[in-house]
């Protein structure tokens, strides 16, 4: 059964200096940044003026000495700026919205664009060592965690904190002695609240490793359908599935108590503080403007309240997108793949070259030659031992060997997939180290068993191996790959769309298709990984030719599946666990009577 990977998720480890990093994302929008905080502290001034407005209008109720008419310009004057600064508060909250929305637009563009780039320049280790659900997760529930962070949450946040000090402003300038009261009773909500964002802070954490847990099960299964329909998995994958969804139901479940408990206890203390501070307030004011005083300060009170709750609930969802915009900056982190080559493999016209540092270019042969090579994936588990081998160019070498013994391997060493830890292998005589690697990698044509299709037509498919090719170009090389035929028959020849991965394509037609692309290439050197066993007798003829009009004067690395290539090749190599066993002619090794021999007398496909 297919393996589920965890992504590890978690609060922020250091959230302060994410959140720096990621306010040196605003450099590119410092106006819009400028412009929101005026907003801020406006929004927040005109919110903290039309609480303060409830004391003079208190106070009109019993100011004495001035007649009803002249009381009541006071009453309109005094409705009509409170009018003003909520009409206020509301233009400033919406054009703060507008702001950070614009802001958080060009961030995350910015993110995107430099997440997708690292990826694109991270070695083939690290996609073996990530799953394409944890590795999609960045695009997905990562930036829109730091969406919602930079769009929202921090702007909330910033609202609520400035708003909580413009009012313990308001209420020592109001009065000391209920603000005394204020302190202690805050002294106990803050504890309140500590505790319960504690409890489903860390609710919300088990919620979102389950939902993790879940959605890659998900993904892998839809990926893996046609799998499970062909071994009728269906009940299996159904039994899997339960009890990580029971364990997403369990922790929303507590996530969900948990932050519905925090509400109302806060909301309580809050009437209880409200209370409170009436009733001492009643006692302790005396004199002049008291009710006024009492009523402004009884508004505070709820301000207050509610801005310390607002704070406790972003605080926890602020930390849990910190989170996601770490695993962003993490992988940003991640060393790229190093190329330390300096040697120049040009291409002109159909032609490559190894150009050297006095300026001339030396034509490419295709000369591959492994000197004692040793490599492991893991620094354990060693895959090659001491490995020597040679192609000269033009030479067909094929691979053969059970299953795991390392063919896939070597061809992987070649265009430096990998590096290897022992020994070295040269190219036409050249340290591969030494070689620019997109050089190398242009150098070499490859045709892998499982080939992927981009979405887009067969001819842009094609010109994939070489993108400066003309459409003749490709039409030239789907002809050597024997795949003109079948393009030509489709409803828009070379300009028929592919998408899904060429699910509109037979197994075949793709593959034939991989051939052309790597002919258009004109590498000097191929690497081929067979694959015909899933096609029928037929397709696979027309493979056979394609690949032999491919492998026409080129050096070619192929891991053999079908026994006319093995034949044909000028050399076999026999592996197994990382070491050649057996090398020579396919006449030759039968007549050693060794394990090629074996296997070619026990088995139709080789490897
Ligand atoms: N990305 C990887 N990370 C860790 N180990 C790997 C990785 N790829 C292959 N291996 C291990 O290296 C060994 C050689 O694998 P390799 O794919 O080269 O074998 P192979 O001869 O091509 O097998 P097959 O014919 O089944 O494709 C195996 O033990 C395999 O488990």
């Amino acid at each position: 059964m297919a393996r589920v990977e965890l992504r590890n998720y978690r609060r922020a480890q250091s959230p302060l200096h994410t959140l720096f990093r990621l306010f040196r994302y605003f450099r590119h929008c410092r106006v819009l940044l400028i412009c929101a905080v005026a907003s801020i502290l406006a929004y927040v001034a005109c919110t903290i003026g039309a609480s303060y407005c409830m004391r003079p209008l208190t106070n009109l109720l019993k100011e004495s000495g001035i007649t009803p008419n002249e009381t009541y310009a006071k009453y309109l004057s005094l409705l009509a700026g409170l009018g003003t600064l909520y009409f206020l508060s509301a233009v400033t909250n919406y054009l703060l919205n507008r702001l950070m929305l614009e802001t958080s637009t060009v961030i995350m563009r910015e993110l995107r664009a430099e997440l997708f780039a690292r990826m694109q320049k991270l070695p083939i280790s690290y996609f073996d060592a990530n799953t394409n659900g944890s590795l999609m997760s960045y695009y997905t529930n990562d930036i829109e965690a730091t969406n919602e962070l930079l769009q929202h949450s921090i702007t909330q946040m910033l609202i609520s904190v400035t708003s909580l000090t413009g009012t313990i402003a308001m209420m020592l300038v109001l009065s000391m002695r209920l603000f005394a009261i204020m302190v202690v009773l805050g002294a106990i909500v803050l504890l309140v609240v500590r505790i319960t964002t504690k409890i489903s802070s860390h609710s919300y954490r088990a919620q979102q490793k389950n939902a993790a847990a879940v959605n890659g099960y998900i993904e892998e299964m839809i990926a893996g359908q046609r799998d499970i329909k062909v071994f009728t998995h269906e009940k299996q994958v159904m039994a899997d599935f339960e009890p990580i969804n029971d364990a997403l139901y369990s922790a929303s479940t507590t996530a969900t108590t948990a932050t519905s408990v925090v509400g109302p206890i806060l909301n309580n203390l809050s009437h209880m503080f409200y209370a409170i501070t009436c009733a001492v307030g009643t006692l302790w004011l005396t004199g002049e403007g008291t009710g006024g005083i009492l009523i402004t300060f009884l508004q505070y009170i709820r301000t207050f309240a509610d801005r310390v709750s607002q704070i406790a609930d972003q605080f926890n969802s602020i930390m849990l997108a910190l989170a996601g915009a770490e695993r962003i900056f993490d992988v940003l982190d991640t060393p790229a793949e190093i190329d330390e080559g300096s040697v120049t493999l040009a291409r002109e016209g159909r032609d490559f070259y190894w150009v050297k540092p006095d300026g001339t270019h030396v034509p490419l042969k295709g000369d591959v030659r492994f000197y004692n090579v040793d490599f492991s994936y893991d620094p354990d588990k060693p895959v090659l031992k001491n490995l020597s081998l040679y192609a000269k160019p033009g030479q067909k070498i094929a691979f053969v060997g059970s299953t795991g013994a390392g063919k896939t391997t070597i061809t992987n060493l070649i265009n430096r997939f990998y590096d290897i830890q022992g020994g070295h292998i040269t190219y036409d005589g050249i340290d591969v180290r030494d070689i620019k690697k997109d050089d190398l990698r242009r150098s070499l044509g490859i045709v892998l068993q499982d080939t992927h299709l981009f979405t887009g037509s067969v001819m842009e498919n094609i010109r994939y191996g070489r993108l400066d090719a003309t459409d003749e170009d490709c039409i030239r090389a789907a002809k050597i790959a024997n795949a003109h035929y079948f393009i030509s028959h489709l409803p828009q020849g070379y300009n028929t769309m592919l998408y899904s991965d060429g699910a509109n394509l037979s197994q075949g037609q793709r593959q034939l298709v991989a051939i052309a692309r790597a002919a258009v290439s004109e590498a000097p050197v191929l690497i081929l990984d067979e694959a015909t066993s899933s096609v029928d007798t037929r397709t696979e003829k027309l493979i056979e030719k394609g690949l032999d009009g491919l492998m026409a004067g080129r050096t070619v690395f192929v891991i053999a599946h079908r026994l006319s290539t093995v034949r044909n090749a000028n050399a076999i190599l026999v592996l197994e666990q990382g070491r050649v066993i057996e090398r020579g002619s396919h006449a030759d090794l039968l007549e050693q009577h060794g394990k090629y021999y074996q296997l070619y007398t026990n088995m139709i496909e080789l490897a």
